[in-house]
């Protein structure tokens, strides 16, 4: 979806506040009444001024006297003026404020949860820093405009009251009104035109900067270890300056349009006296009269501004718009059946001549075929690049084939209920993952039925109960962000025991156990066999010794399975399988 040009920017940007007045309905018409009313007492207040002034002030000066009711009058009057103005800014800005911040806090939650059910190779095409800056300053730009909304339809509801009360007190004066009403919309759209653009650059600008900046933290200790922090600042600096040209291009326009704003009922005022002296001397109108729309005039480029804060900050809230629409309306869900494994024990798993390609790339998988008996262990191997990820992804429904199927029991997977597949599979993938918590959150992660003696059977099958049981507070030991305070090891073995502890009934492990030592690793895999309610296993392997632990090994080359058999068999028929073999033992020993 685009941003749009400037011509049809105004269109788009109130068609996005007509969707957040829908959302909001009644907290738009608390802030709208609060602002109609605060704008209808500034006309109020003016023609009370201009009425003191005409029937008390100047007779005052006349008579030199003033009695002490009419003053008490006046008092009471413009108390009661101030009371009803105090409920109604507090009514504008409650309803404003709690509209804004409660789309902003609903659409976060929307992208967030969109997030977290598109599927990996969306996430693969989108830079982290960007998904940052969708949830969180293009959710805050599409609703920057929401604050001075209502503010802004209430001083609508106030022009048009002036220009009654114009016309009903002097038709010439009201001409003034008639000509810079319509002027003051006029500049407005102009500005929006032309800012426009620039919002929308300096929106995306944003977005980039945080994708920049993301990438350069993430990747903090390579940037450190090869000395490229002065490129990485002078990368960062490129984007960065170009969100301050952005920005001062935003600002050098408001700063030419805010004094013209601020001009123009100026203007406006001037003319009045200078029309109503010349009706005052016709004896057309009163003094009260000339005072009072002299008197608005002055009071109106405030709220008028309200107008300009709107309609100044559509682009910004369209750009925004845009970008959580594109994730809102991201396509490539995986949509899942309603079937069941009602079974319970270790679970099949079977390839069916799956072929699977990623995007518009070449096939990397063809015609794979392979069976993961109930209860067995099953050891894939390949060269690097030759799928072996891949078919542990498609093993739990990370991805869909191209062709070919899998299943579980003899389900196909994209027949089970969400429920019925993670309740059942579990990948351990590559690079572990360990979330800001304990120990114990970490492997729990609030899974209700998970309790403190699952969570130790669960470590004890990884082998990690020994280091935990170490650890300052045991299971309540906060691990820090990512893990950090934990080795590579033993974060490894936390999310195995993670995966173990919801007992699945067949366990994924991708290279899951590359950084504990070979004797932990093999275990590991024979605690694993060894438990009679156990699950059926396929590991992504390159020791010998791991291997060898497996019934059956399924051999890969270039994304195809060339041979299946126990490791012995392998070993005696297949030169590439004994060659790869050999080659990681001999890196082993290196
Ligand atoms: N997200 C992706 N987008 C495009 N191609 C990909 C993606 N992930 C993997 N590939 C390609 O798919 C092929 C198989 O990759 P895969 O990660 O499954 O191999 P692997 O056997 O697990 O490798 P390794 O042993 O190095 O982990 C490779 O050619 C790889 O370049």
């Amino acid at each position: 979806m685009s941003s749009g040009t400037s011509r049809d920017v105004l269109g788009r940007g109130l068609r996005v506040l007509g969707h957040a007045i829908r959302t909001e309905p009644r907290l738009f018409t608390i802030g709208t009444i609060g602002s109609s009313l605060f704008g209808l007492l500034i006309i109020a207040n003016s023609y009370v001024v201009g009425w003191v002034i005409g029937h008390i002030v100047v007779p005052a000066f006349a008579s030199h006297r003033v009695s002490a009711g009419r003053l008490a009058l006046v008092a009471a009057i413009f108390l009661g003026i101030s009371g009803l103005r105090v409920a109604s800014i507090f009514g504008r800005r409650l309803g404003a404020g709690y509209m804004q911040f409660r789309l902003q806090a609903r659409y976060r939650s929307a992208v967030t949860r969109r997030y977290l059910s598109l599927p990996p190779a969306w996430h693969q095409r989108h830079a982290t820093g960007t998904l940052l800056s969708n949830a969180n300053s293009d959710v805050e730009a599409a609703w920057v405009p929401i604050a001075p909304l209502p503010f802004a339809v209430g001083t609508i509801v106030m022009l048009i009251a002036a220009l009654v009360s114009l016309f009903a007190t002097d038709w010439v004066l009201a001409l003034v009104g008639a000509t810079l009403f319509p002027s003051l919309f006029g500049l407005n759209l102009v500005y929006s035109r032309r800012m426009s653009p620039r919002q929308i650059r300096a929106q995306r600008t944003r977005a980039r900067v945080s994708a920049v900046a993301h990438e350069s933290f993430d990747g903090a200790l390579v940037v450190k270890t090869m000395g490229r922090e002065a490129d990485e600042s002078r990368r960062f600096a490129v984007f960065v300056d170009e969100l301050r040209d952005s920005l001062i291009a935003v600002g050098r326009l408001r700063g030419l349009f805010d004094p013209l704003m601020d001009m123009l009922p100026s203007l406006g005022t001037l003319a009045v006296l200078l029309l109503g002296a010349w009706r005052l001397q016709t004896g057309a109108i009163e003094v009260a009269d000339l005072v009072s729309v002299a008197f608005l005039f002055t009071v109106l480029a405030f709220p008028v501004r309200a107008i300009g804060w709107v309609v100044a900050e559509l682009p910004r809230s369209v750009a925004g718009w845009d970008r959580v629409q594109a994730v809102l309306g991201a396509e490539g869900d995986l949509t899942y059946g309603e079937g069941s494994l009602p079974g319970s024990g270790p679970a099949e798993l079977r390839f069916d001549r799956v072929t699977f390609r990623y995007g518009d790339g070449p096939a990397v998988l063809h015609d794979v075929s392979f069976t993961v008996p109930s209860g067995r262990t099953v050891a894939l191997v390949g060269a690097t690049g030759s799928g072996k990820s891949t078919i542990a992804s498609l093993a739990v429904r990370l991805v869909d084939p191209e062709s070919g199927t899998v299943a579980v029991d003899g389900v196909k997977l994209p027949d089970l209920a969400l429920s019925a597949l993670a309740g059942t599979t579990a990948l351990v993938p590559q690079i572990p993952f360990v979330f800001d918590d304990t120990v114990r959150g970490n492997i729990a992660l609030d899974r209700p039925e998970i309790d403190d003696d699952r969570v130790r059977a669960a470590l004890a099958l990884a082998q990690a109960d020994r280091f935990v049981d170490g650890l300052p507070a045991g299971l309540d030991t906060a691990v820090g962000e990512r893990g950090t305070s934990l080795s590579g090891g033993q974060r490894q073995r936390l999310t195995l025991a993670r995966a173990l502890a919801g007992r699945p009934r067949l366990l994924v492990l991708d290279d899951a156990t590359s950084a504990v030592d070979p004797r932990v690793e093999a275990a590991i895999l024979g605690a694993l066999r060894g438990t009679d309610s156990g699950a059926s296993i396929l590991v992504v392997a390159y020791r010998r010794a791991t291997i060898a632990l497996a019934d059956e090994v399924v051999y890969l080359e270039r994304g195809r399975v060339v041979a299946t058999g126990t490791h012995a068999e392998l070993m005696a028929t297949r030169d590439g399988y004994r060659e790869l073999v050999t080659a990681y033992e001999k890196a082993e020993h290196q």
